[in-house]
């Protein structure tokens, strides 16, 4: 299998190139050459298999002549053992027709652990077959960090740093980060937003001296290597519901557009998906997209669903590249009047594509506590922010007797201000991360400024 960029410039790569490679040379992202097909009898037979074996079979079809089956197999064994429940992804009946797809029960209590756990462990395999060591960048607000560096740490074929908005994640992500004193594991507290973590980390991928002087590696949404692995569970899902026989939506909170693409992929794939319902919080620059046929940047505000405070949505981009019939030339136009005036019109059948799959709603701060508060009265079961934020779309959405599937995305323990607020309960944290108040902490502030924290890296970097 090959993978091509969103750009149309890079080289084509196999699998084991494009995950090292992060983010494709010519600033674009990289997507599968042609969707492999799942038949509709394999759909079926996923239903009650352990989901390791589930994964194994999408995965496969990505990495073959690559990794081998052996290997594939133990790395995934592997990586779901972290997992808390025995069905690493549980899905739970919210109310009649409404599930919830809980994926927090990994090492970091977010659906970040999914991919993360597998990704650490197919680099490793990568760079220890080659002889190398790689640096490793992510930027985070709060989710992609934890998990990512609970997924690296320790291991000698890697550094990461990771950067993460200044003040602005909950603390028990900042812990999560920070209480990891691993030699290989360096945290960066910006002076900015999200968006100035994630543009510096493009930047520092689009800098191909530093790119090659440490060996760069990412770890965002924007690494194949991430979306692979979260195609698995729409999968899983669909089939304990019934699929391919019975049709299903999934909402998903949005704010990368990583997670949600997955589920594209998965319908590329043949999973008879009806909708994918893009939730947003108050930063609603993706409904406004679906509403209007036009990308346009207005600024983010803090909300208590912080990890999507984003509006440089990186895999929307991957959507662009699908939706214009894998036209390079047109993501190209877009992604040049997005960085020169902060905004695209999408071609008229890039949209009409996009609305054909895709339906957007939004949360905002009062609807989302409200969310918590109601759902706890009514069944007792605590949501986290982010998921809130998605139930409230989804609970929005026309009734057309279609399964809607929310993906659960993180622990409401990891918000638990938040939540305390909107509900009068404060979430408890599992006993595993009981004493994370107590541990000490090591990071590091920076301005944002590009050279500063490519200095920072090169010092420290081991590849
Ligand atoms: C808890 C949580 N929910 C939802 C999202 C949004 O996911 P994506 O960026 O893949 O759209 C994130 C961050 O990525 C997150 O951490
Ligand atoms: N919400 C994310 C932001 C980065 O997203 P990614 O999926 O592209 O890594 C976070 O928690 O850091």
């Amino acid at each position: 299998m090959q993978f091509v960029s969103t750009r149309g410039q890079a080289p084509a790569l196999g699998f084991s190139d494009a995950v090292l490679a992060g983010l494709a040379a010519d600033g674009g992202l990289y997507v599968p050459a042609s969707w492999p097909q799942v038949s509709a009898d394999e759909i079926a037979s996923f239903a009650g298999k352990p989901y390791a074996d589930v994964a194994y079979a999408i995965i496969s079809r990505f990495t073959e002549g690559e990794i081998p089956a052996a290997k594939l197999k133990s790395i995934l064994e592997e990586a779901y053992a972290t997992f808390r429940h025995p069905s690493v992804t549980p899905l739970l009946e919210l109310e009649p027709g409404h599930f919830v797809l809980e994926l927090f029960h990994g090492p970091t209590l977010a659906f970040k652990d999914v991919a993360m756990q597998f990704l650490s462990r197919v680099m490793d395999h990568i760079l220890l077959e080659r002889g190398l060591k790689a640096t490793i960048v992510g930027a985070t607000s709060g989710d992609t960090g934890s998990a990512a560096i609970e997924a690296f740490r320790g291991r000698d074929t890697t550094d990461i740093f990771i950067l993460h908005p200044k003040g602005r994640t909950s603390e028990v992500q900042r812990r999560q980060m920070t209480t990891v004193l691993d030699d290989n594991v360096h945290n960066i507290a910006l002076e900015g937003a999200f968006d100035d973590c994630q543009d510096a980390v493009k930047a520092m991928f689009n800098n191909h001296a530093f790119r090659d002087r440490v060996r760069l590696s990412g770890v965002n949404s924007i690494n194949w290597g991430r979306i692979v692995a979260q195609i698995v569970y729409y999968f899983t899902a669909a089939a304990a519901l019934g699929s391919p026989h019975r049709k299903v939506s999934f909402t998903v909170p949005t704010g990368n557009f990583g997670d949600i693409f997955a589920g594209y992929c998965a319908k590329a794939m043949g999973l008879p998906i009806e909708r994918l319902v893009i939730a947003t919080n108050a930063n609603d620059i993706l409904r406004r997209t679906l509403d209007t046929g036009r990308y346009e940047m207005t600024g983010v505000a803090p909300t208590i669903s912080p990890s999507m405070d984003i509006q440089i949505s990186s895999n929307f981009e991957r959507l662009l590249f699908e939706s214009a019939g894998r036209d390079a030339d047109a993501v190209n136009r877009m992604m040049a009047g997005l960085k020169q005036s902060r905004g695209f019109d999408l071609p008229e059948t890039s949209i009409a594509a996009i609305r054909r799959d895709f339906a957007a709603g939004t949360t905002d701060e009062a609807a989302t506590r409200a969310v918590i508060a109601q759902t706890h009265k009514a069944s007792s079961y605590l949501l986290d922010p982010h998921t809130a934020v998605g139930v409230g779309v989804a609970r929005s959405q026309p009734h057309d007797g279609t399964p809607m599937i929310t993906l659960a995305t993180a622990h409401p323990a990891k918000f638990p201000a938040a939540v305390a607020e909107a509900s009068g309960i404060e979430p408890a944290l599992p006993a595993w991360l009981g004493n994370l108040y107590e541990r000490p902490e090591r990071v590091t502030v920076l301005a944002n400024d590009q050279r500063l924290i490519e200095d920072f890296i090169v010092a420290r970097s081991r590849a």
